[in-house]
């Protein structure tokens, strides 16, 4: 049974968890093995142990962590709701007792979060506790156990159940059709004041000229047979092995951008700005990207962005260093412009990766720039709720550590045969609308063909 607790409800009665974590890769199958058939040795593999529902996943490439079960949720709204769900996750760290014999980047007690891009959201932004974990790093498989005391664990005995493609979507729009979402770019673009040539963007400036705002839409994506989310989820892992693919609390996506990474007080982040559509092979049209997201538009954008999360990094953190100069990200999809940041918490620091990501959020990658008359503008402007979408997605453990993703390249599952699918763009002064428009069109690709629609 999953039981959704307020914040408030945990921080007055935090529930004691008993926490266990286990390599299970040099176990010998027997009493206690948790696989039917052998350990998964593949991403998919482990796709077809879970249950259809009822399961998180964060997973790059061949590492990763994927939760089944839940143990308990922990839910929050409104403009307080990364303070309030932090305070929430430590006071249930504090009273938990953990047992890890893994001692791995996302072994013992850990949760999966997904946080509503806005204050104004209607939707509940979540902390997800569950039941088990299956992690696997550096080429090791451990399993978490994570129990409310008094409960009796039941170890799992997974079996395997082949994916199932989804094979009867039909698409349709959302809150606005891709010809209103251009007449509302041109409108925006023309609200937007450039910059000069040569001018350099100053992460410091009390300058409040609106230069960026990020507008996204909508499309709902209906099937004839329940969604299969482990299929889509092993589709997305497949053809965007460098993304980070995802599922909380229905949320389900492959991001190509890292809002924040801490390890052991170290933290880093990957920003993306600027954006080229692929038409046919991201390798043979690298130079074609070079040229287009090196020209005005595209680097004053992806400026922007570094500028945003500078200032913002450094209200947290101290030593933030960013790459000198922007690198290619090929997708298969789009290649976006790319610079990848770091920094350390300072020691006294008593802040966990979910605070690290309030202190960043929304960048100008998201909301636009710079960030606080920006993010007004996107309220005002956009007809539909995000929702959880652009927002924090990752997980946390008990020591701080985590990693969160922006909600990019994803869609919110509505109903077991319902998803609404979500894509945006950076809107500049000479934005041209239809390019935007085919800008939201890529991005909405992976998700478009995991679902069969492509
Ligand atoms: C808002 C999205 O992308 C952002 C991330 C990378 C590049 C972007 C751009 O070039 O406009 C966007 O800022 C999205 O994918 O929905």
């Amino acid at each position: 049974m999953t039981t959704t607790f307020s914040t408030s409800d945990i921080c007055t009665a935090p529930p004691r968890l008993h926490v266990s974590s286990r390599f299970v890769d040099d176990v010998e199958p027997g009493p206690g093995f948790p696989f039917e058939s052998g350990l998964p040795t593949s991403v998919e593999e482990t796709l077809e142990l879970l249950p259809t529902s009822a399961f998180s996943c964060w997973v790059r490439d061949t590492s990763g962590l994927i939760g089944f079960g839940r143990t308990l949720r922990i839910r929050a709204r409104g403009s307080d709701r990364f303070t309030e769900l932090s305070k929430a996750w430590k006071a249930i760290t504090d009273a938990a007792s953990i047992e890890d014999e893994v001692d791995l980047l996302g072994s013992g007690l850990m949760c999966f979060a997904t946080v509503a891009y806005s204050g104004e959201s209607e939707v509940d932004s979540l902390i997800h506790v569950p039941e088990f974990v299956l992690g696997r790093r550096g080429g090791r498989v451990w399993m978490t156990s994570i129990i409310t005391e008094g409960a009796t664990p039941v170890p799992p005995v997974l079996k395997s159940e082949p994916l199932r493609r989804v094979t009867s979507a039909t698409s349709s729009p959302g809150d606005l059709d891709s010809s209103s979402w251009a007449d509302l770019v041109a409108k925006v673009s023309q609200m937007l004041t450039p910059v000069g040539d040569s001018a350099e963007v100053d992460p410091f400036t009390e300058d409040s000229t609106l230069r960026k705002i990020v507008l996204a839409r909508d499309e709902l994506v209906t099937s004839d047979d329940d969604i299969d989310v482990r299929s889509v989820l092993g589709e997305l892992n497949r053809s965007y092995p460098s993304c980070w693919t995802f599922d909380v609390a229905g949320l389900i996506g492959s991001t190509p951008e890292l809002l924040i990474g801490v390890e052991n007080a170290r933290v880093t982040s990957r920003v993306l700005a600027g954006t080229y559509r692929v038409e046919n092979d991201p390798t043979s049209e690298m130079p074609a990207a070079r040229k287009l997201l090196s020209a005005h538009k595209d680097s004053t954008e992806h400026a922007f962005a570094i500028a945003s999360l500078q200032r913002s990094l450094s209200s947290v953190a101290d030593d933030v260093s960013v790459d000198e100069r922007p690198h290619l990200l090929p997708l298969a999809n789009v290649i976006h412009s790319a610079s990848d940041a770091s920094a350390h918490l300072p020691e006294d620091s008593c802040l966990n990766a979910l605070d690290i990501a309030a202190a960043v959020h929304p960048t100008a990658a998201v909301g636009g720039y710079p960030q606080a008359s920006a993010v007004a503008h996107v309220d005002e402007l956009e007809p539909l709720d995000r929702g959880r979408y652009s927002g924090p997605v990752g997980w946390m453990d008990d020591r701080g550590n985590g990693q969160f993703g922006i909600a990019l390249r994803c869609g919110q599952l509505e109903d077991r045969n319902r998803i609404r699918l979500f894509a945006g763009a950076g809107i500049m002064p000479d934005s041209d609308p239809l390019a935007e428009v085919a800008e939201t069109e890529a991005k909405f690709a992976p998700m478009r063909r995991a679902l069969g629609l492509e």
